[in-house]
């Protein structure tokens, strides 16, 4: 039986007069990176804070790893086990790479306030084991040289790879990433489609918002098509592609 890792049905979100979303629904089986495309305002951005907490749905299920989940908080649905980054990078700016990494490691421990304020002794090797453990994630994403470095001083490229060592810090059943590839160079968008590749070998589970269209189908194992609210397709690259009501959102008359 595969293993699912997240299964969203019937999502509705509106704001006001605007249908944003129309039952959407999607399944990703562990280990896929799983697309989410569409035209300017598709809905794709509304999509992921729903599932992620930031917007309350009108009506939608949702599972993750088998569960029932419910997206009602973005720090309940992280502890859950959902990750993600944003279009808008949102590091903490004057912390360190390794400190913007060691916060997102902090939701999988367990010492809390008190132990911090006393620096209790399991509160002491468990900041080590977290530190150890944010220096090795900051070298898989390939910024291991930039550990003391304040984020905002990293370049774009590398503050994205920042914000995906954060993401997988909290040992996520699923990574959302949000663009990744905006404002990135050609050289940056080959690095990050192989660092993408390396996470997806390592038995992780990735659901990809992406403009770059190209990247999306050479990466994707599966595609999700939204067009003003609504999915419009829904299967592998190849045969999204070959879709016509995707050709015709992409090329024709909407030009939207
Ligand atoms: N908080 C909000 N309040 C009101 N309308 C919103 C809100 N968020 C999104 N919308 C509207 O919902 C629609 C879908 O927007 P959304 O940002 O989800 O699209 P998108 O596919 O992510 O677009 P883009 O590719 O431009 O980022 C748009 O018409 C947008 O104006």
């Amino acid at each position: 039986m595969a293993d699912t890792v997240l299964r969203v049905a019937n999502i509705s979100k509106r704001f006001g007069g605007l249908q944003a979303l129309s039952d959407v629904g999607l399944t990703i089986e562990r280990g896929q990176v799983y697309g989410l495309i569409g035209p300017n305002g598709a809905g794709k951005t509304t999509f992921f804070n729903v599932i992620t907490g930031l917007y309350t749905p009108d009506s939608g299920t949702f599972e993750l790893a088998g569960k029932p989940y419910k997206p009602t908080a973005v720090h309940e649905v992280a502890k859950a086990g959902i990750a993600r980054t944003f279009q808008n990078i949102r590091l903490f700016a004057d912390m360190t790479a390794l400190e913007n990494v060691m916060v997102g490691r902090h939701i999988r421990t367990g010492s809390g306030l008190v132990g911090a304020m006393l620096r209790t002794r399991k509160f002491v090797a468990e900041e080590a084991a977290i530190a150890k453990r944010a220096q090795e994630l900051l070298d898989y994403v390939g910024i291991g040289k930039y550990t003391d470095y304040k984020a905002r001083t990293l370049s774009y490229g590398d503050q994205r790879r920042l914000e995906i060592a954060r993401a997988l810090a909290t040992d996520p059943q699923l990574i959302a990433l949000d663009e990744p590839a905006a404002g990135m160079n050609a050289t940056e968008k080959v690095q990050l489609r192989e660092l993408i590749d390396r996470i997806r070998k390592d038995d992780r589970t990735i659901l990809l918002i992406e403009h770059d269209v190209k990247l999306v189908m050479g990466l994707c194992d599966r595609v999700t098509v939204l067009d003003y609210g609504k999915q419009i397709a829904e299967g592998t690259p190849a045969d999204v592609q070959k879709n016509e009501k995707v050709i015709e959102a992409y090329l024709g008359t909407g030009g939207h």
